[in-house]
This record gives structure tokens, sequence and C-alpha cells, in this order.
């Protein structure tokens, strides 16, 4: 049976919320659903990135509150219901008989976080309906509706697997905007690819200092074409991992280290790595020997970059400023502009980012990259080499701001030869830049979607 969105209740509003908060907020497992509710609110409706919501220090105050048993769950339902949030809709609205209410926002964010638990997590169905109906019960928004959560969630229970597969494969899970920038961009059946890919969880990657092959083993790993060392998606929590305590290694996507491989750092140079923090691309600089200085706009993000370097006993000299306005003594052998971006890249580790980004902001995001680019001429000396990078899949944010910034007088292009990124050899473009996207390395778990581009400074 298919459920009826339910009437306008009698009952007043205050005593209701009153009567039911008390009851709810004490039942077993309601509060990390109830925290997965309300940060999934805050990332679609105020498009609010989840990491800043689940930063165990700074977070969200329901999350804070959670135990750490319950903040697992409760991201754990986060991660779920935005990877797949296009089919959880399509099935939750093949259990209703009209759309809910446009308005109804709170409602959704439930049905959402409950249909997550059943079609994905293993979670007993019936404390997944349960708790979503004591939520609504004691939601003054949404008593009313309680007995449409119910049935809406019940009937989701009930649903062959058949039912399920044949709804979500209809269904796009992602908003128009990405999916239309991705066509445009990659064309119809890569695009499907790279939205294929977003449906997987990503694996952990980790850039070793030394000794690749006696971590691999250590940490059961597998060794990667470019010699990072990746580990399944469940890896338990990294600082308990062997190796992280002594500094042995960093997480970082084998795709990421692409950008500061081009740089080619030797001992005698001097690099700057502007946007640096958390600094997984000056580590690798300062790992080559050469003289590092670490520049970030947020002084908050470069003191994990200090805790990240000290922890692998590694240096650089670190500066919080505005790239737009720093004016350093000298200048550098080459820089590094990791650029700020939409990051719509990394989707399968971060799948907020769809939700929160836009079409705005990636033509935002593009015009400050030209700007930082510019930048950059002045901080490199004559023949000293720039490497632009970013870890969005908008080639309005990497190849177009990398060709226009090409055409300047000052800048020839240094094109990226295969040996110098074992393992990524098809992603060099005929422009000689990088270009790797979710759907690369499909037969081993993917990659995030990074852009890079080489130039020298004439
Ligand atoms: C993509 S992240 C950098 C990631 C980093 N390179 C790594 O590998 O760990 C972009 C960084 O740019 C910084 N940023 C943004 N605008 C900036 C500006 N105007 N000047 C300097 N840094 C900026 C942000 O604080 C953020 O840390």
């Amino acid at each position: 049976m298919r459920a009826t969105s339910a009437r306008k209740s009698a009952r007043p509003a205050g005593k209701t919320a009153a009567t039911h908060t008390d009851h709810s907020s004490t039942k077993t497992g309601l509060a990390p659903r109830l925290a997965a509710a309300r940060l999934l609110a805050a990332v679609i409706d105020k498009a609010t990135p989840l990491d800043a919501l689940t930063d165990d220090e700074n977070g969200n105050p329901a999350y804070i509150a959670l135990e750490p048993r319950d903040r697992g769950l409760c991201r754990a339902i986060l991660l779920t219901a935005l990877r797949h949030r296009g089919s959880l809709e399509a099935l939750i609205a093949d259990r209703l008989d009209r759309p809910l209410p446009p308005n109804a926002r709170a409602l959704e964010h439930l049905l959402h976080v409950g249909a997550a638990q059943i079609v994905h997590l293993s979670v007993p169905d019936s404390a997944a309906v349960d708790l979503a109906v004591t939520a609504a019960q004691g939601d003054p928004r949404l008593s009313r509706f309680a007995s449409l959560v119910n049935a809406v969630l019940r009937g989701l229970t009930r649903m062959s697997d058949e039912k399920r597969e044949a709804v979500a494969q209809k269904a796009l899970n992602a908003p128009q905007w990405f999916a239309a920038a991705l066509t445009r961009d990659y064309g119809e059946e890569s695009a499907a690819a790279i939205l294929q890919a977003h449906q997987m969880e990503a694996s952990v990657d980790l850039t070793v200092k030394a000794n690749a092959e006696r971590w691999a083993e250590e940490l059961g790993a597998r060794i990667l074409p470019n010699g990072s060392l990746r580990l399944p998606a469940s890896t338990p929590p990294i600082p308990a991992l062997p190796g992280f305590e002594e500094g042995a290694w960093w997480v970082q996507d084998a795709a990421a280290t692409i950008p500061a491989r081009l740089i080619g750092a030797t001992p005698s140079m001097k690099v700057a790595d502007l946007c640096a923090a958390p600094g997984g691309k000056t580590a690798q600089i300062a790992l080559s020997g050469a003289a590092v200085t670490a520049l970030d706009l947020s002084a908050s993000r470069l003191r994990r970059l200090e805790d990240n370097l000290r922890r692998l006993d590694l240096s650089a000299k670190t500066v919080a400023a505005d790239l737009r306005k720093w004016a350093p003594d000298e200048a550098f052998d080459a820089v590094l502009l990791d650029a700020p971006c939409s990051s719509t890249g990394t989707a399968r580790r971060h799948p907020d980012v769809l939700w929160t980004k836009s079409d705005a902001v990636v033509e935002r995001m593009a015009a400050l990259q030209a700007v930082l680019l510019q930048r950059c001429v002045d901080l490199v000396r004559p023949g000293g080499t720039i490497v632009f990078a970013n870890c969005s899949l908008d080639r309005r944010e990497g190849e177009a701001v990398a060709r226009a910034f090409e055409a300047l007088e000052a800048i020839e292009p240094l094109p990226v030869s295969q040996a110098e990124i074992p393992g990524f050899e098809t992603a060099i473009t005929g422009e000689g830049w990088v270009r790797t996207t979710p759907a690369n390395w499909a037969e081993i778990g993917g990659v995030d979607g990074f852009f890079a581009a080489r130039f020298r400074r004439i």
C-alpha cells in the first residue's frame, strides 16, 4: 500500500512538542538519526560542507553531543544519503501517492535518513523505521506526518531488490547542473562512467616517505602503479594504523600526488607551495629536500599543515597570507598553485560537494583561480616553473583557466611527459596537461578527479 500525506493535526503544536520531545530524546539510537536529519538539512538547504558539520571539535552541536560510536553512524547515514540522494528520492516517491508538500523539508530529510539505512546500511530495518517514526512524533513540524513516515519506510522495507534496482536505476544521483556540466565536458558516455564511479566509496590511499614494500606488507595494502599504497574504504581509524605515529606515510589520493611531482623538486631548489593546507603536496616537496615555503590564507588550516609536517618529521616555512597580496623578498625556482576550487573531483569522498556547489560557484572559483595564477608569474624567477592544479572536474576551472594563462606573453607551456607520472600516462592530454576523473583506474577502485598543467616563466 502507498502512503498519502497526513492531514494537519488539530492538536496545538506547542503541546505536541513538549510531550513528544521528552519521550523521544531518551530512545536508544534516536540521537544519531536526529542529528543526521538535522545535518542533512544543513547540507541541502544551507549548502554547509559536511566536514565542517562533523568536525570533532567545531562541528554542529547536535553532532558534537553524540557518543563517538553514534558519530560514526551519523556520518555513515549522511554519506550514504548524499551519495545515493537521487535514487533514494525516487524510491521514496515510488511509495507516495502524491508528492510531498514542497515546504516539508524536514519531512523529506527524515525520510532520506530512514531510506538510506534501509536500502544501503546494515542497520535492522525495524530500527530504521521505528526511530524515524519516533523522530517524527517528537517534532512539532512532523508529528502529523508520523503515519506517512511509517508507511513510506515500511513500504521500502517490503520492496523486492529487483524493484528497488529498477526504480534506482532510472534516477540521477547528482544535481542537474553537475550532470549537465559533466556531459558538456566529457560527453555522455564518460559522464555516465564518472557518475557511476561516484556511487562507490573511495579507498584510502597513502603516500609513503620510503619503503613502500615494507609498509604495504605491514598494512596489508596494495602498491599502486604510481607508488601510493591503497587500503579498502572500510579501513579502521587512520591514527590506529601502523606507521601513523612514526610518520611513515600520510593520507593522499593517488591522483593528488600528481601536481607536486610535476615540480620536479631537488634539494637545491626553493619552492613555494601556494594554497598549501592541509599540506599533502607540501610534504611531497619537502621530502625531496627542497626548501619549501607553504602559504595559505587560513591560519587554522595552516596549523593542521604544521601538525602534519611535525608528525612526518618534515619541515617547511609557513606563511599565513592572502596570495593576492603576498610579496616575498625573493623569487622562487618553482611554485605550485593547488588552487581553491569547487572540489567536485573529490565527490567520492565528499558526496556533499555536488549538493553544496553550483554553476555560480564554479564560475566564481574559475575567476579566482585566474587571479591567483597571474600572481604566480611575479613569484617565480625567469625560467622557473609554475604548476597549476585543482580537484575540480569542471573544465571551466581547469582547462579553460590553463588555456587563458598559457596565452600570456611571459608564459610558455612545459608539457608533462609519461615518465613523470607512472600509472597516469593515459591521463596526459594533447596539450601536455593532466586530467584525471574518478572513472580512471576503475578496475582498481578509481581515483579523484584532478587537473594539472605546467608552465615556464620566460
Ligand atoms: C585545494 S586546497 C589546498 C590543498 C593542499 N594543497 C593540499 O594538498 O593539502 C585550497 C587552499 O587554498 C587556500 N586559499 C584560498 N584562497 C586563498 C588565497 N587567496 N590565498 C592563499 N590561500 C588561499 C584555502 O585556505 C585552502 O587551504
